[in-house]
């Protein structure tokens, strides 16, 4: 088999990729017609630099201003239904098995939907997306760094009504290096009240201190990317001894400038050194990319051999927000996927 048809067919999960970041181009098409929303043009590759960052994107910041776009047509219970059902359809054409997506519920309300709303449709349309296409599927509530206390803590008061019913974790994303970390205390003390697992973008845009805030004040037992994380020698040390995963996705941090390029990051040098390294998406639309893609680069930039890759990938159903039974179900259905295609011993 060539590599690449290898690296398609390969079993994946996807643990870390926003709703609003996995928009089609011709969804944005048929959702502006049906809402009488005004595009700048009409064709789907003329949307395309509209949603998706170019070569020239020079910092989180940049990155963050694509979603403007996207987010006004994902104001109405079917977007948003659609989209997370589409999202469903998406991973399993990567053969993903199992799909994680976030999105932030304060970012769907202008035509007057609650925050409670939003979760489930969001949650309806994966599940309807999991019975048609067998991926399985969980939901992460993300509050902003950007948004007050309050609008956050009203997300994790909603969240906490979906546990167990598709909502898996709650998050922290948006601009990392212009709010202090500390503010986020108070949101996530009512997460850990509440028993809701947590998982906080950190260590992309600022430092590994932010890493430390994540894991040590505001419960997070994963990190969404973590690239930054080589800048402490003992922060780093404290993840690994905790083996909290890091949620990488390789295309987007190289586009956000977490690293100045290719040669500085740190991924094989993580997995060498023991760290629980997943790779994900981020945000396929955005980045222009999708999770074989994701494996592909890392296959060629660094070398990474077939078993390196299935490791990266069995680590991701390690990390997975799932009940015990069902992670062990996946697994086994994984490993005996990955057998037939010859990729274990
Ligand atoms: O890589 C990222 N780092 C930080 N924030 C992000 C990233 N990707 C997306 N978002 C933010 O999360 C919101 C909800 O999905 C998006 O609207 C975007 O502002
Ligand atoms: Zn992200």
């Amino acid at each position: 088999m060539r590599a690449n048809d290898l690296l398609a067919r390969l079993p994946k999960v996807d643990l870390h990729l926003h709703l609003d970041g996995s928009v089609k181009p011709e969804t944005i098409l048929d959702l502006a017609r049906r809402q009488g929303i005004e595009l700048p043009v009409y064709d789907k590759d003329g949307l395309i630099p509209h949603m998706r960052v170019g070569e020239e994107c020079g910092s989180l910041i940049e990155y963050l201003s694509k979603f403007d776009f996207t987010t006004r047509f994902l104001q109405s219970a079917e977007a948003l239904e659609r989209v997370a059902y589409e999202v469903v359809e998406q991973s399993a054409e990567h053969n993903c098995r199992y799909v994680e997506v976030r999105f932030a519920p304060q970012l769907h309300k202008n035509n007057g939907l609650t925050v409670e709303e939003t979760i489930r449709h969001v949650v309806e349309g994966m599940k309807r997306g999991q019975r048609d296409f067998g991926v399985r599927v969980g939901v992460i509530a993300i509050c902003m760094r950007n948004h007050s206390c309050e609008s956050n803590l009203e997300v994790i008061e909603a969240a906490a009504k979906y546990v167990g019913k598709g909502l898996v974790a709650v998050d922290l994303a948006g601009d990392e290096a212009s709010y202090p970390p500390e503010c986020f205390r108070e949101v996530f003390a009512e997460s850990g009240r509440l028993g809701i697992p947590v998982t906080i973008h950190a260590g992309e845009a600022a430092g590994a201190m932010n890493v430390y805030e994540a894991v040590t004040n505001l419960g997070a037992v994963r990190i969404g990317h973590g690239v930054r994380l080589k800048e402490s020698r003992s922060i780093l040390e404290m993840v690994k001894d905790r083996r909290i995963p890091l949620e990488m996705c390789p295309i987007s941090n190289i586009q956000t400038k977490a690293v100045s390029g290719w040669e500085a990051y740190p991924i094989r040098e993580y997995l060498e050194q023991g760290l629980v390294v997943t790779i994900n998406t981020d945000n396929p639309s955005v980045s222009g990319t999708n999770i074989t893609n994701e494996y592909r680069v890392l296959a060629d930039r660094f070398g990474f051999t077939t078993p390196e890759l299935v490791k990266l990938i069995m680590n991701g159903v390690d990390a997975a927000f799932m009940e015990d039974h069902d992670k062990l179900s996946l697994r086994r259905e994984m490993e005996e996927e990955m057998s037939s295609l010859g990729v274990l011993n």
